[in-house]
């Protein structure tokens, strides 16, 4: 089966992503059905296990939650799995309802096996890295990639500061996958989404800067209007 060619198509356009990890879980519908209101096609899901990352967040069943109203609005879940040996949750999170699913290079000795096992899966295959690790490390399963994510903080928690370097990283990353989206995570703000947008990101993944916000839809709209975002 090939990757999810609806999510790939999305992926590839200026996009802002809410991340819902900001958001609050009591009302967690609605928050999601405010942004996608407002514009979002792309709903970034941070999932951790306690292992890869200290936290411990959410699973496959947050996932097949939101998937309906997300699919009905025509927005796809875009699922980072921060987690160990990602390969082994791949089937799980695809059956919930997840468009794009991302694993750690950091992750698993089996990217390559992971990657394909996500595309196996119809969903639309990605790797990141953190920002301690080079970009090369994607550089032998470019071709398995519909997206690269350039972390630019450490994963594990939201509200953190951009990491000033991720800047060049990403317009690194942009030069050894020139055909690929580029997807950049953590510290995104209407300071640093133009700038993420001029280095060479596609899709920019913002959770405290939306959810944490009083109004999310305009701090969405601020945030697209900074990226130039669709
Ligand atoms: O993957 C993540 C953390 O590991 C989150 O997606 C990211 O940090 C978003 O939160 P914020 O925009 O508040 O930095
Ligand atoms: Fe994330």
């Amino acid at each position: 089966m090939p990757a999810n060619e609806t999510a790939t198509e999305l992926l590839r356009a200026t996009r802002i992503a809410p991340s819902i990890l900001s958001a609050d879980f009591a009302r967690l519908g609605a928050q999601v059905d405010e942004v996608i209101a407002a514009g979002a096609r792309v709903i970034h899901v941070d999932v951790m296990d306690g292992h890869f990352v200290p936290p411990i967040t959410m699973g496959p069943i947050v996932v097949s939650a939101l998937a309906d109203r997300v699919h009905a609005a025509g927005a796809i879940l875009d699922v980072h799995l921060m987690i160990e040996r990602p390969e082994r949750q791949v089937a799980e999170f695809a059956k919930a309802g997840a468009d794009s699913i991302t694993v750690h290079a950091e992750a698993t000795p089996h990217l390559n096996y992971a990657l394909a096992a996500i595309r196996d899966a119809g969903v639309s295959a990605a790797a990141a890295v953190n920002p301690g690790t080079p970009v090369g490390a994607l550089a032998e399963v470019g071709a398995l990639l519909d997206m690269a994510l350039c972390m630019s903080v450490n994963p594990g928690w939201g509200g953190q500061p951009f990491i000033a370097a991720s800047l060049d990283k990403l317009a690194r990353l942009r030069g050894l996958l020139p055909s690929t989206a580029i997807e950049v995570d953590g510290g995104v703000d209407a300071k640093t989404a133009g700038p993420c947008a001029e280095h060479g990101a596609g899709v920019l993944v913002a959770g405290s800067a939306i959810f944490g916000a009083k109004d999310p839809a305009a701090a969405y709209a601020a945030l697209a209007q900074a990226a130039g975002a669709v």
